[in-house]
């Protein structure tokens, strides 16, 4: 009976002796590593984003003004870019106000040019490369939504929605890419959607576009490794922006209503702290959206069929909504 005791005694000692000398210590000393390279991960982001020049589409409002701001705070040098002079102005004044103790910030400079029209867009990149030299980071944020049935939409509504998310972008990233090659360097986003992974029904053009622009920029990314460009598409969810107000209709004319998942997303100034992070770890791509878009994005990978299911059954509820 004693030595059944103290049997117990010296196995709980030496229990505690391996829990103070080796797990301990181990437990510490991995916490303390991951820190560590946590610290040399935000160090090196730092780095990378402090001086660099940072272009941004669709600067004027929603996401594009938000990653102004966290860039702008990062101390890259940005080149905003909109189609309306007066609110990229606007946005100036307000980022000269934003003060950083620890950063050297920079006063932005301004293109305005339309997306959807391919000549104003290289005279902008060419201003851009006139200007500053070469570009570091090209945002392509810019954007418009569509709301509409496939079978009223008229092919001029397709090609708008097309121009400004895809062709526009391209037509840019193309202008600039030259550059970058021959200087062994940049860095290439493309604001995407879930909506370029799945499409969900009254939103076939810009699902479309979304999905052109998914398969546009993996394809660059494999094509510019060898010249040490990065790219990475950003695929967020609902954003609390004017997307859905702006977005156009099946005969061409403004949506005008805000969504309630739209109202419900996730602010533009978290996504652009995503965005901010996902540039400076040079992340291929990222998901940023809420439970239900990101399940269904593995849904229609994984079970098409009951994927397709789903989505006729909502694009029959929401006409029927619509109808009554
Ligand atoms: N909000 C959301 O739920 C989601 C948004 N996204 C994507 O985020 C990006 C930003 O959109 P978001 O901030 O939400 O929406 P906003 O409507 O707030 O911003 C869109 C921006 O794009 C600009 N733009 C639109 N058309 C053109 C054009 N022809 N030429 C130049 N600029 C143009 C707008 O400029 P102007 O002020 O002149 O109209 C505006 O600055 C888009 O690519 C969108 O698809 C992705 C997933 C979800
Ligand atoms: C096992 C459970 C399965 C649950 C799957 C349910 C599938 C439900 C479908 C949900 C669809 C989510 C769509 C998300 C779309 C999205 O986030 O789009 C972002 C946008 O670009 C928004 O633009 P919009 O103009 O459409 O407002």
């Amino acid at each position: 009976m004693g030595t059944a005791v103290a049997r117990k005694t010296a196995q709980k000692g030496k229990l505690m002796d391996l829990t103070s000398t080796v797990i301990i210590p181990l437990l510490f000393g991995s916490l303390g590593i991951f820190a560590l390279f946590r610290l040399l991960q935000w160090m090196r982001m730092r780095a990378y984003l402090q001086e660099a020049v940072v272009v941004i589409t669709g600067a004027t409002s929603g996401l594009g003004k938000e990653c102004a701001k966290a860039f702008h705070a990062a101390g890259s040098k940005l080149v905003l870019c909109g189609r309306d002079s007066e609110k990229l102005k606007d946005l100036v004044q307000q980022l000269s106000t934003m003060t950083n103790h620890r950063k050297n910030t920079h006063k932005p400079h301004t293109v305005v040019f339309d997306l959807s029209d391919t000549t104003t867009v290289l005279n902008a990149a060419e201003e851009i490369l006139r200007y500053l030299g070469h570009v570091d980071i090209l945002i392509n944020n810019a954007g418009i939504s569509f709301r509409g049935t496939i079978v009223d939409t008229g092919l001029d509504v397709d090609k708008k929605v097309m121009e400004t998310n895809y062709f526009g972008p391209i037509a840019l990233t193309k202008a600039l890419l030259p550059s970058m090659i021959k200087r062994r360097q940049g860095h290439i986003v493309a604001i995407s959607s879930i909506q370029g992974k799945i499409s969900i029904p009254f939103r076939s053009a810009y699902a479309a576009s979304k999905h052109a622009t998914q398969a546009f920029f993996d394809c660059l990314r494999a094509e510019v490794k060898q010249y040490n460009i990065d790219v990475t598409v950003i695929s967020p969810g609902y954003i609390q922006t004017n997307l859905s107000l702006n977005a156009i209709t099946a005969d061409g004319s403004r949506y005008g209503v805000m969504d309630k998942n739209t109202a419900e997303g996730q602010t533009a100034a978290e996504v652009a702290q995503v965005v901010l992070s996902a540039v400076g770890q040079k992340k291929k791509e990222v998901l940023v959206a809420g439970l239900m878009p990101s399940l269904a994005v593995y849904l229609r990978n994984l079970f098409p069929r009951l994927f397709f299911t789903l989505m006729a059954t909502r694009a029959k509820k929401e006409r029927k909504a619509k109808d009554s």
